[in-house]
């Protein structure tokens, strides 16, 4: 097999010559895979995970994982039977928890996922385990996931910093039981401490305590993958305190989970719909599901488009006119850039709100999408909490992504209505989507 090509260091993004149709496989869900690798490595018996995503972040989950102790096989399935079998880069991961040992270190790359689930994994291990990853990891918050396991009865050395890189030194077992944290910066401090609450002696509370908690979808998306794998989860929405979760202590199941597309790695595919009037279907579209991309079906029809769940798939399809937007993004804050993008090329002004810890995600996107849509002619300002963006004519020139996934995807939406625009760093989509120029290409026809 003959590997493709490394993209060039600045990646023409293609115009589109007409109304996009195409039908998109979208991989796994980053945010699924990466919980139901802890999850798996933490339960008390064996399980699987089909049609996982393999990108550089759950790459690293995984490394990190095995590092500990953890089993994770590749499977492929025998093409007479459909029964998974070993070898190869396959279709599934077979997942063997087993006690989690250090020394052990652990590198996290950018991925939150990795930096905040970890270290409550880490702290039941029987030695010290090394936290280390790129240098934009050493600025996102992680007090939330420090200081709560401290409480939690953990021993972690950071060096004062209140941040990475630091070492756990897990002592075979964690006590657990209540704790207060401000979550406000990132949602999944709240995750990472629930995911491993089965396995801490008294189970944990969770008390969130500070400015509005971001990411709703995704703490829903670890309490209902908790309670599959067997856990009890009390939640606010479950009659609970407001801002209050509970997981009581207790074995976690070996289950067997079918990733989802992830639908907010849909989001590019989608707005070249909207953007060029054309017609895009996403298979395996899930009817249900807690990902905060399904919020995308209502905010791009209002911004112009259609859509229409079928047995083939999300068929969504756009009218030839984009309309701006006022939203608030805090439930969804990843979809943010994505949308930024289609906003620049609307026929009305938009804003985007409650997305203030967005300067702490990748990169801080509010100012790299204000300062690259107005490199190329745009017209975006910071808020407070947001964005505001009034349409201008665009021209061609480099789009800077920061090592930022979403600011790649980003800058190839523009691309689409732009002559000229060249994405420095691509490459920087394998985060989440290592096959983006390729599927992008494919959609467009090239
Ligand atoms: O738990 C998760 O899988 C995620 C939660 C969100 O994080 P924040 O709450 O830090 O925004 C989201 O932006 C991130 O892409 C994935
Ligand atoms: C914020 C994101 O990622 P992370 O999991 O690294 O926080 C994202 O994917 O948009």
């Amino acid at each position: 097999m003959t590997e493709n090509p490394a993209p060039p260091a600045l990646w023409p993004a293609p115009l589109a010559s007409g109304a996009v149709t195409a039908t998109v496989q979208v991989p796994g869900s980053k945010s699924v895979t990466n919980r139901a690798l802890v999850l798996s490595s933490i339960a008390a018996e064996p399980g699987w995970l089909r049609r996982p995503l393999r990108s550089r972040d759950t790459l690293l989950m995984a490394s990190a994982l095995r590092a500990m102790g953890v089993g994770i096989e590749e499977t492929v399935s025998s093409s007479s039977t459909g029964a998974p079998v070993e070898g190869g880069e396959g279709e599934a991961w077979r997942i063997i928890p087993s006690g989690l040992h250090g020394p052990a270190t652990v590198d996290v790359g950018n991925a939150g996922t990795v930096m905040r689930f970890l270290p409550p994994v880490a702290a039941l291990a029987d030695g010290p385990i090394r936290f280390d990853g790129d240098p934009r990891s050493y600025e996102r918050p992680l007090h939330g996931v420090i200081d709560g396991l401290r409480a939690l009865g953990a021993r972690i050395d950071d060096e004062e910093r209140g941040a990475l890189p630091l070492t756990v030194h897990g002592g075979g077992a964690l006590e657990g039981g209540r704790v207060e944290i401000d979550a406000s910066s990132s949602s999944q401090f709240v995750s990472a401490l629930l995911l491993s609450g089965p396995r801490f002696n008294q189970g944990v509370e969770v008390r969130h305590v500070g400015g509005t908690l971001p990411s709703m979808p995704h703490i829903r998306m670890t309490v209902d993958m908790l309670r599959r794998a067997g856990a009890q989860v009390d939640t606010p929405e479950s009659g609970g305190e407001p801002n209050v979760w509970r997981v009581t202590a207790g074995a976690l199941r070996g289950v067997d989970l079918t990733v989802e597309p992830d639908l907010s790695n849909a989001q590019p595919f989608l707005a070249a719909a909207l953007v060029t009037g054309g017609r895009v279907v996403i298979p395996d579209w899930p009817e249900h599901t807690t990902q905060p991309g399904d919020r995308l079906r209502e905010i791009f029809t209002e911004m112009g488009g259609s859509c229409e769940l079928t047995e083939q798939g999300l068929v969504f399809t756009g009218s030839g006119r984009i309309h701006g937007i006022d939203v608030d993004l805090g439930e969804v804050g990843e979809l943010t850039p994505g949308i930024a993008a289609v906003a620049a090329l609307a026929d009305s002004p938009s804003t985007l709100r409650g997305v203030a810890h967005l300067r702490l995600h990748e990169t801080d996107r509010l100012a790299a999408l204000t300062k690259e849509i107005n490199e190329l002619g745009g017209d975006v300002t910071e808020t407070a909490d947001g964005l505001t963006i009034r349409p201008r004519p665009l021209r061609g020139g480099t789009f800077h992504t920061y090592d930022d996934h979403r600011m790649a995807t980003a800058g190839a939406i523009i691309g689409l209505a732009v002559e000229g625009v060249l994405i420095e760093n691509v490459a920087t989509t394998a985060k989440t989507l290592p096959d983006f120029p390729d599927l992008w290409t494919g959609m467009l026809g090239n």
